[in-house]
């Protein structure tokens, strides 16, 4: 096992920024932190950097208490929002910085001892060798001003990945790129890293490029780990109402399960079986809103329609309910209604999700 936290506490005067998390990573795994601003994520990884001293708890690297353990010898690369590339060197300058030994953050934060004693031949091939891997061959000259940004992550990256470091940790290390550029960012990032065996830990806020890049999703809430899983156990099966509407789940209602079947403000609908009998809340997702003639099922009035991109040609169809809250089916644009056209709604059952935690506050 790579990392280890245990019971790790961060408190700001009153405020308790990370409450007793455990946390592991596994060698070469690669998980992603999500969560709602202010919920920990960042401290976490400072805390893991030795950036930020814990109140309680312990952080192990590769079975090694981190204790007393400084920043630049614990073998990280770091790879943060402000990338803090150094505009006065050109490329090559600024990775060979992320070469040497004692390295402090913003660049490739402890070097592996030795990595300093490189001769100046063996640094360049270094710098080229990293320049290949992360799709800027030959940029070694250009100034780091005349880079897009995603040239720039690039560099970042590279600097990060410069000292070999057996933990990766990026924290929104796309944040400030266009959509489309991060998509393809992160599938890239996804494969270099599978290939290279890198193991990391990274802070994102976007859903997508968590889903695209981690072998493991650790959702945080408010200093504490609210649920772990691969991302599709996460998606498939969030653990409480919080995770749902952080996720971006709409469809979630009270619900009171009896035999088969829940009452919710949108009348009956069917619940998996072995759901037990009581109160709790509902997420049905869009997929499981069937559209159906308005005579059948739950009335509604088309309130919405919005493309979700893409090749797929879906959308998602806002609706009004006669009764209960505002509901939102998937459809293929092809067979969606149009806006204000009444319809009707069924509920697919394998689509139901049941949140246990109904007392904990939205
Ligand atoms: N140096 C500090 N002094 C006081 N409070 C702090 C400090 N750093 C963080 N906090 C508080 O600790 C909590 C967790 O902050 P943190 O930055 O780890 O959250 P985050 O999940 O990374 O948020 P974001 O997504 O906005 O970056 C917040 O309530 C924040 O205000």
């Amino acid at each position: 096992m790579m990392l280890r936290l245990s019971g790790v506490t961060v408190r700001f005067g009153d405020r308790t920024a990370l409450d007793a998390v455990d946390l592991t990573v596994e060698d070469h795994e690669t998980v992603c932190l999500l969560g709602p601003s202010g919920s920990g994520k960042s401290t976490l990884l400072r805390v893991v950097a030795g950036l930020q001293p814990a109140d309680a708890g312990r952080v192990s690297l590769s079975g090694r208490d981190q204790a007393d353990v400084p920043t630049h010898r614990r073998g990280l690369g770091l790879m943060f929002q402000d990338h803090q590339l150094f505009p006065q060197q050109d490329v090559a300058g600024n990775i060979a910085f992320g070469l040497r030994t004692g390295v402090r953050s913003g660049g490739g934060a402890g070097a592996r001892p030795g990595a300093g004693r490189l001769s100046k031949a063996e640094r360049a091939e270094r710098v080229s060798e990293l320049l290949e891997l992360v799709g800027l061959p030959g940029a070694q000259e250009r100034a780091v001003g005349s880079l897009s940004g995603g040239e720039q992550q690039r560099v970042a990256l590279a600097r990060a990945l410069a000292p070999t470091p057996r933990l990766l940790m990026l924290d929104e290390p796309l944040g400030q790129l266009d959509r489309g550029l991060r998509e393809r960012l992160t599938v890239e990032l996804r494969q270099l890293f599978r290939r290279l065996g890198t193991t990391v830990l990274a802070v994102t806020h976007d859903q997508g490029e968590a889903f695209a890049l981690a072998d493991r999703v650790v959702v945080m809430r408010a200093g504490r780990v609210a649920q772990t899983g691969t991302p599709r156990e996460v998606w498939q099966r969030p653990a409480s109402s919080f995770v749902a509407r952080f996720l971006g789940f709409e469809n979630i209602v009270p619900a009171t399960v009896r035999e088969r079947g829940a009452d919710t403000p949108w009348g009956r609908v069917q619940v998996p079986k072995g759901t037990p009998s009581g109160r709790c809340e509902l997420l049905v997702r869009p997929a499981g809103v069937r559209l159906t003639p308005p005579e059948e099922g739950l009335k509604c009035t088309v309130t919405g329609i919005t493309f979700r991109g893409g090749a797929s040609a879906m959308v998602s169809v806002l609706l009004q309910p006669v009764a209960g809250p505002p509901l939102t089916a998937e459809s293929p644009l092809s067979r969606a209604p149009d806006l204000d056209e009444t319809v009707g709604v069924t509920f697919t059952g394998h689509e139901v999700v049941v949140l246990p935690n109904a007392a904990e506050p939205a």
